[in-house]
């Protein structure tokens, strides 16, 4: 579902090339979900970033479900990452106009793969059923990130990227926030790379990786 061959990225900064990530290999199966731990700065975000198309690696390669990203155009990227991926990030990036029907249908109306009834059992799971006219203001921190995954998962994507979806939430809510995501992932069978800091969050997930000096080691 994922694959990332011999990716490298380097930074030009005031003090030198900072070189964050040096080929780095990675597959991720469907159905399979990976946490990505590491300092701050390790260079977790821009794997990520990578991985989405939203940034070029210096070298190597991400293949999406069989799609080489450097293979296609700017038009075709954003065609395939609006279509297979999911995006979650800490900031919720709720459209505050749009009450939680719409949010929830955005990106699979961008997509072109709107699905009522999906999207109907999805609002239901998240505990927004009876929510639809709400507006994101109007919901908790955890109802707001869980209105944020359903949006992601609403287009069925092959795979999910999520960067710290629980860190703004307390304990208690980011434990229900997670668990709901990974059953999601489960029941759709998308693949799921998670960056966090958190062990505890790390640890009900399939597999971990470490970034340390632009490598992954394993961290089980
Ligand atoms: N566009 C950029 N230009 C220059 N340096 C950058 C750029 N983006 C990231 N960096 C640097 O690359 C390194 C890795 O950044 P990244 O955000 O990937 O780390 P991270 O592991 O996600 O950190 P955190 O856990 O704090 O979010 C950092 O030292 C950062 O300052």
């Amino acid at each position: 579902m994922l694959a990332l061959h011999q990716l490298s990225k380097t930074f030009s900064t005031p003090q030198g090339e900072l070189h964050v990530l040096h080929h780095v290999n990675l597959t991720l199966k469907q159905g399979e979900s990976l946490a990505l731990m590491g300092e701050s700065g390790s260079g977790k975000s821009t794997l990520l970033h990578l991985a989405a198309g939203l940034d070029t690696p210096d070298q190597g390669s991400v293949v999406i479900n069989g799609h080489t990203l450097s293979a296609l155009n700017e038009t075709e990227r954003a065609t395939l990452r609006r279509q297979q991926l999911g995006l979650v990030f800490q900031q919720f990036h709720l459209v505050p106009s749009l009450n939680v029907a719409d949010n929830l249908r955005l990106q699979a109306r961008l997509a072109g793969r709107e699905d009522p009834a999906w999207s109907t059992y999805l609002l239901e799971r998240l505990g927004l059923a009876g929510r639809e006219a709400t507006y994101p203001e109007q919901l908790s921190g955890g109802q707001q990130q869980r209105l944020a995954i359903g949006r992601a998962l609403a287009v069925r994507p092959a795979l999910l990227l999520a960067d710290e979806p629980t860190g703004n939430l307390d304990e208690h809510t980011a434990d229900s926030v997670l668990s709901l995501l990974l059953s999601l992932v489960k029941e759709t069978q998308c693949a799921l790379l998670m960056v966090t800091h958190s062990e505890r969050v790390a640890a009900p997930l399939d597999r971990a990786f470490r970034l340390h000096h632009g490598q992954l080691q394993d961290a089980r």
